[in-house]
């Protein structure tokens, strides 16, 4: 077992955030962490990453509680891609995705140049950013930024990666093509991946399991089948989604229901008077 999570807890002043938590994640698996607003699932990974201290209960990584690797050896093999963690302005692409291999680096630099610029182009070939490399940071996109912070974690080459919520602000293509690359480093390096997700769809079709909480508690935990449930996400999420098989590959997915869009005019052909929910 890579990671055990046993009865983890975590207060603020007197609020409790999250209670007896408790899952395992086994080396290159990919879970996803999901629930709704508020739930805890942010906390929740700052607590894996080290960035926040538990109240209660215990966080092992092969065998050794968290606490106990050193800050330095932490940066070595853990990554995370959190929401706007790129340097502000004044670099360009290349420049930060060689920053990911700071960790690796004593004062002195320490690091094989020829290695690092194979490294780097090879990053930059994958990510599809051989023609921004040049390119001031604060002149792209929001989805080319989104490209370069995977880019520099990947330039860290960790055993474990962490993202919060990666997806956000980005178009469906672009989305796709994130997860896409994501998926397909954990699966040649043996990465594992714990990731806050707010799709449920994307959450399904990506991650190996799920990890579903509400109100600071693990309501399930499974496969996608297991967890993507109308029942299930009607409890948590207070809306009541139909549940179908991907059509190509039989993963769950919803579809949105809303008592407001049942009193639209819709051409009596085009309307179905009750869907078939597939659990
Ligand atoms: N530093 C803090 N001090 C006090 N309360 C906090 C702190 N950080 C988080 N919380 C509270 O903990 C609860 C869970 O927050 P968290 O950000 O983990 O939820 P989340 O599931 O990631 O939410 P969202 O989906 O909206 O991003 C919230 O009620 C939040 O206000």
């Amino acid at each position: 077992m890579f990671i055990e999570v046993d009865m983890l807890c975590k207060r603020f002043d007197n609020q409790s955030v999250l209670e007896e938590i408790s899952f395992s994640v086994n080396r290159g698996e990919c879970l996803g962490i999901i629930g709704p607003n508020g739930s805890g699932k942010s906390t929740l990974l700052k607590l894996l990453s080290g960035v926040e201290s538990a109240t209660a209960g215990k966080i092992e990584v092969n065998g050794k509680q968290i606490e106990q690797y050193p800050r330095k050896d932490l940066a070595k093999w853990l990554a995370v891609l959190q929401q706007e963690s790129l340097p502000p302005i004044g670099f360009t692409v290349r420049e930060v995705i060689e920053m990911g291999r700071f960790p690796f680096q004593n004062w002195l630099g320490g690091e094989e140049e020829a290695d690092i610029e194979r490294l780097i182009d090879s990053i930059l070939d994958k990510m599809g950013l051989n023609d921004l490399s040049d390119r001031h940071l604060e002149n792209l996109s929001g989805g080319e930024r989104q490209r370069v912070a995977l880019g520099k974690t990947m330039a860290q080459q960790p055993k474990l990666l962490m993202l919060d919520e990666p997806t956000t602000y980005l178009d469906i293509g672009h989305q796709i093509l994130l997860m896409d690359r994501i998926r397909e480093w954990q699966l040649e390096d043996d990465l594992t991946v714990i990731s806050v997700l707010h799709d449920l769809n994307i959450a399904a079709l990506y991650c190996d399991s799920l990890l579903l909480l509400h109100n600071g508690r693990v309501v399930a935990a499974g496969s996608p089948e297991d967890i993507i449930r109308t029942d299930l996400i009607e409890e948590v999420y207070g809306t009541a989604p139909i549940v179908m098989n991907h059509p190509v590959y039989g993963l769950p997915q919803i579809i949105l229901q809303g008592e407001s869009i049942a009193q639209r005019t819709i051409p009596a052909q085009r309307k179905v008077e009750k869907m078939e929910i597939v659990q």
